[in-house]
């Protein structure tokens, strides 16, 4: 073959991935529609992929994405948000479609917030009325908008949020003020240089009264000409790690006037005298987090499920080393450090995919009740989807980064799709509260439900284990083969969650009986509190992932793997943690050893499979965009064929050679020696 045909890509799949698709036990096809929801929700999604693919743009923006600068990223950016908001109208795309076809063309877009935030705070925090004004007309793309909470001095503390809307009785009208430097907003995405509209946050003052965080509607820009509305100062913040596609921006408002209808009204009032009445608590205001906190999770999954795609098929084409002197090199999948490095991530995106699907019906029931006026469900809901949030976005990172190395060098291109993987991945551990801070929920609301178990209470729903009456424990493994049993690696993982809660409980409580005021308390102890929140979510996601397999219509094939992949990720997240089930005395150290055995066995035995795993994703190419884990395996030609994307290669000789190179080097060669 001439170097000259390096580039071509075969016709065929990579021989070793074919190999790999041969010896797959059961039907990919029957995979992808479990994971779809249905066979005709895989036809929907197909339907989307080839409509979104079929335009040049969409097809060409993940080579701008890999290739170009910010600006044109960000132009592309733009017009990426404008295709997909015609393509929504045109089509009349349900939220579901919608989401589907975030999830294949990348959730960043210049306009993202407008459909994550801006509308869904109008839909949870307007009231009938402003709905009719406000949502119809950003629902028809009039108005474009995000969603500006975080301040420069203040993202956790929503309490300390210094944006000030003062009422003026006068003319009716809110005055929005930014009063401090670390009170002008930063961060918002989509606020720095795409949308004409937000929903500020703000500290409402009525007749001389703070009445804490609300939400209010102010626009931007002109409708006209794009500039800034005077007293108003919006900007971008700057260079980023990653999501580049986003404008994230800040905003500074100098006494901005705004009619008293722009506040949303739904869960507090202000009426024209300046009353201010409360419908709901405060809380009720945090509607839009709740429910990003659900999307974010679900983006866990695309981002894993992408990740470990790359990461398996990449190992099954690429032969590094020989394993038997006698044979060829080895494909590097066959290394058993490398099912330790990849099969994590793999059981991991399908733990997050069950567990996600039952969140999401949970929050769905709870919503419609919410909506209703009953937020008996709120504390419950806020629980689940801090926990599932810091849960699936802290494994996630965990495993996307080891997954990219396990890649090798060429994990690092960025054409493999993997290091770009880890920097959009990065932000999710914070943005929508941050993760430690939504542990500490979750410790608060878990403390709360021991206590009203302790005095009796029966409690329901995710924490109903504090209130079981526990006979004595008994580890439930008494021989190798019952590690397999996942009711029984259940029961181990509930009984971890219980004693660590309870422990941490006595512990606050001793410290609060010998004196020390409550906070201090629950300072000396927040690493511990932030442990039981860990504990509590772990036995939920698998708990949720057994659950899941055991009620599955499917065919015997599918069971056996993915019980197999279920005991993986419970035997796996044991070992790995294996210190706190000892020192908890849920296991012992007899039982940890068979644990160990158990988890290289199932390495081995979810092996043959990894491939056809990965495949029932059912990534497009150019959704995963990725030289490494394209479906035929070329990798190798990929790569060398990407070269040609880089706008450095356009030219033999780069301008910096006439600018400093060739005089520098005539220079030296001018030099006597
Ligand atoms: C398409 C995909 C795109 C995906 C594309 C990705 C786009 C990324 C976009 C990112 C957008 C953003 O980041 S937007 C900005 C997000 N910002 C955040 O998430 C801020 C995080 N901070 C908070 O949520 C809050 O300030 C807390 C929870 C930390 C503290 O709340 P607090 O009200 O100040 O104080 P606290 O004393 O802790 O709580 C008082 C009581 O309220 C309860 N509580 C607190 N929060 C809630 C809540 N949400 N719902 C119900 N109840 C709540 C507590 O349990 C407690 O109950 P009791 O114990 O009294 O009963
Ligand atoms: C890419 C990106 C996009 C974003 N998009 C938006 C957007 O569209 N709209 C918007 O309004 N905001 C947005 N944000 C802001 C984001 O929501 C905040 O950054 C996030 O809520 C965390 O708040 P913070 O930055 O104030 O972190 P901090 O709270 O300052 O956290 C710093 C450290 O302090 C610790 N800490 C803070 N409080 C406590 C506590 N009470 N107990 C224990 N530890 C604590 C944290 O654990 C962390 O380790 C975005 C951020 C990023 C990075």
């Amino acid at each position: 073959m001439s170097y000259l045909e390096f580039g071509a890509i075969p016709l065929q799949v990579n021989p070793d991935l074919q190999e790999e698709r041969d010896q797959a036990s059961f039907h990919v096809t029957e995979l992808t529609h479990i994971i779809d929801g249905g066979a005709e929700k895989t036809q929907l999604r197909k339907r989307l992929e080839k409509l979104i693919y079929s335009d040049p743009d969409f097809r060409r923006f993940p080579d701008v994405r890999t290739f170009g600068t910010k600006s044109e990223f960000y132009g592309a950016s733009v017009l990426k948000s404008i295709k997909l908001f015609q393509l929504r109208k045109e089509h009349q795309w349900t939220d579901e479609e919608s989401d589907i076809v975030h999830s294949l063309v990348d959730h960043g877009h210049a306009l993202g917030l407008h459909h994550a935030m801006f509308i869904p705070a109008l839909e949870r925090l307007a009231t009938d009325e402003q709905k009719a004004k406000w949502l119809t007309i950003a629902k028809q793309y009039k108005i474009l908008g995000t969603y500006a909470q975080t301040e420069l001095g203040h993202g956790t503390y929503l309490q300390g949020l210094e944006t000030t809307a003062t009422y003026d009785p006068g003319t009716q009208e809110f005055i929005l003020n930014t009063p401090t430097i670390s009170a002008m907003k930063w961060w918002p995405g989509s606020l720095g240089k795409s949308s004409n509209y937000a929903i500020v946050l703000a500290t409402l003052i009525t007749r001389g009264k703070r009445h804490g965080m609300h939400p209010f509607v102010v626009q931007l820009r002109s409708l006209e000409d794009h500039q800034p509305l005077p007293g108003i100062k919006v900007g971008e913040i700057g260079a980023k790690m990653g999501t580049l596609s986003t404008d994230n921006g800040y905003l500074i408002l100098n006494n901005i006037r705004i009619l008293r209808e722009n506040m949303l009204m739904k869960n507090a009032q202000v009426s024209p005298d300046g009353t201010f009445t409360a419908s709901a608590p405060n809380q009720a205001n945090y509607a839009t987090m709740v429910l990003l906190r659900v999307r974010i999770s679900e983006f866990a999954y695309t981002n894993i499920s992408k990740a470990v795609t790359i990461g398996i098929r990449y190992s099954a084409v690429r032969r590094q080393s020989k394993l038997d002197p006698e044979e060829k090199e080895a494909k590097i999948l066959e290394y058993q450090t490398q099912q330790y490095k990849l099969f994590p991530g793999l059981a991991l995106a399908y733990a997050i995919l069950f567990s996600t699907k039952l969140l999401k019906k949970k929050y769905r029931e709870a919503q419609t009740e919410i909506m209703k006026g009953n937020l008996q469900s709120l504390p419950e809901l806020h629980c689940e989807t801090s926990g599932s949030k810091a849960f699936c976005t802290e494994h996630m990172l965990k495993e996307v980064e080891i997954i990219r190395q396990s890649c090798g060098g060429h994990g690092y291109l960025a054409a493999s799709g993997i290091g770009m993987m880890t920097s959009s991945s990065a932000p999710l551990v914070t943005v929508e509260g941050e993760n430690t801070v939504m542990y500490l929920q979750v410790a608060r609301y878990l403390l709360k439900r021991f206590s009203n178990a302790k005095s009796g209470e029966q409690i329901e729903g995710c924490t109903s284990y504090l209130s079981m009456n526990h006979a004595p424990y008994l580890c439930p493994f008494l021989s190798e083969k019952d590690c397999r049993n996942l009711s029984s690696l259940c029961d181990v993982y509930r009984y971890r969650a219980f004693i660590v809660i309870s422990r941490v409980v006595r512990t606050v409580q001793t410290d609060i009986k010998d004196g020390l005021p409550q906070h201090d308390a629950f300072n000396k102890n927040l690493v511990h509190l932030v442990r039981a929140a860990r504990a509590h979510c772990y036995f939920n996601v698998v708990k949720d992932f057994a659950e899941a397999v055991k009620e599955l219509d499917a065919s015997i094939q599918i069971c056996t793997v993915l019980i197999s992949l279920c005991c993986f990720f419970a035997v796996h997240g044991i070992v790995e943690n294996s210190g706190d089930f000892l020192q908890t005395q849920t296991i012992g150290v007899e039982q940890l050893k068979w644990l160990k055995n158990l988890q290289t066995s199932l390495l081995a035995e979810i092996r043959p499979n990894a491939v056809a795993l990965v495949d029932a994703f059912d990534y497009h190419d150019i959704t995963l965009t990725s030289a490494l884990g394209s479906y035929d395996g070329n990798a190798y030609e990929r790569l060398y064929q990407s070269t040609e994307k880089d706008s450095m290669n356009s030219q033999e000789v780069h301008s910096s050679y006439h600018t400093y190179l060739k005089p520098f080097i005539q220079e030296m060669n001018k030099a006597k020696l």
